[in-house]
């Protein structure tokens, strides 16, 4: 029977921490601003967004959402991308993804300036995450790594990826690497998934299908880390078959409550680092 790894508990201590941070920076006359993009009415984003708002304002950061509906121009956005980029009270900038279809995501990441880039998504900050060197890092693989530590040694594990996302799937693998596990991805194409994922001792999970990975597909005494965010009957569900994973592995997050808290405190992290480096 799996330690269920409570996600929650896990960021709001380490929320505690950042909020001292946050109290020394304002004692120096810094508050740390974060300005969040949300275009269309997107239930799932919205969500998100507010899940955003309430741990900027537990921890001192001043956020601010700007809302537009589903209408507003490329041009407009990068334009306003620009105006936050020149303003030196602005310290985070994030653009919540998905966006509308006549909006070119990869040249929205791209014009918001590096130094502000708190989601981790700027080529340059991912150069600088695959070379090791010190940089913003994506949220939700920073989350994942978080989780994964206060289970196990990190250092000569075998961790299979399943999924292979830009967000999520590549750089995850790219951080365990960094800490020195064999890593190893798997997608959509690959011959025998369960015969990959049979070999892992830290599982990740994140692809998007409910009940993707079955108790068969796992080793026991794994470390399963389930990224999946699916709605199924109206309840929040993993990609992983949680009821009897749990009873294989050694520890398993849970969805809710594991990865999806993590990601939200790792952005309130690289805020504080960018109004850190002053
Ligand atoms: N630019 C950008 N950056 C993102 O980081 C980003 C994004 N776009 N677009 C969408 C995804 C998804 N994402 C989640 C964040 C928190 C939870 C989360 O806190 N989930 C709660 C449950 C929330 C609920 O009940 O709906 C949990 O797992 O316990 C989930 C998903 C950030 N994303």
């Amino acid at each position: 029977m799996a330690v269920v790894i409570d996600g929650k508990q896990v960021a709001a201590s380490y929320r505690a921490t950042l909020k001292e941070r946050v109290t020394e920076l304002r004692a120096r006359g810094i508050v740390p601003k974060l300005k969040v993009v949300l275009i269309g009415d997107d239930p799932a984003s919205h969500s998100y967004v507010r899940g955003k708002e309430r741990a900027a304002e537990e921890i001192g950061i001043d956020s601010q959402v700007l809302r537009f509906d589903e209408t507003i121009s490329e041009t407009e956005l990068l334009d306003l991308i620009d105006l936050m980029n020149e303003d030196e009270e602005v310290h985070g900038i994030l653009v919540q993804l998905p966006l509308p279809k006549h909006i070119d995501e990869s040249r929205v990441i791209m014009r918001i300036s590096p130094e502000k880039d708190v989601d981790g998504f700027h080529p340059e900050n991912v150069g600088k995450m695959m070379l090791g060197l010190d940089t913003l890092l994506p949220c939700t693989p920073h989350g994942i790594l978080h989780l994964a530590k206060t289970q196990t040694e990190i250092a000569g594990k075998h961790v299979v990826v399943v999924g292979r996302s830009q967000i999520v799937g590549k750089p995850v693998g790219m951080l365990f690497l960094n800490e020195s596990a064999t890593v190893t991805y798997c997608h959509s194409k690959t011959a025998d998934l369960g015969a990959m994922t049979r070999q892992a001792d830290i599982l990740i999970v994140a692809v998007g299908r409910a009940s993707l990975v079955t108790a068969d597909m796992v080793k026991p005494g794994a470390v399963v880390i389930d990224v999946g965010v699916n709605r199924v009957e109206g309840r929040l569900v993993g990609d992983v078959d949680y009821a009897a994973v749990k009873e294989k592995a050694s520890a398993i997050t849970p969805v809710p409550g594991g990865v999806g808290p993590m990601t939200i405190t790792m952005l309130m992290h690289n805020t504080i680092e960018v109004a850190s480096r002053g």
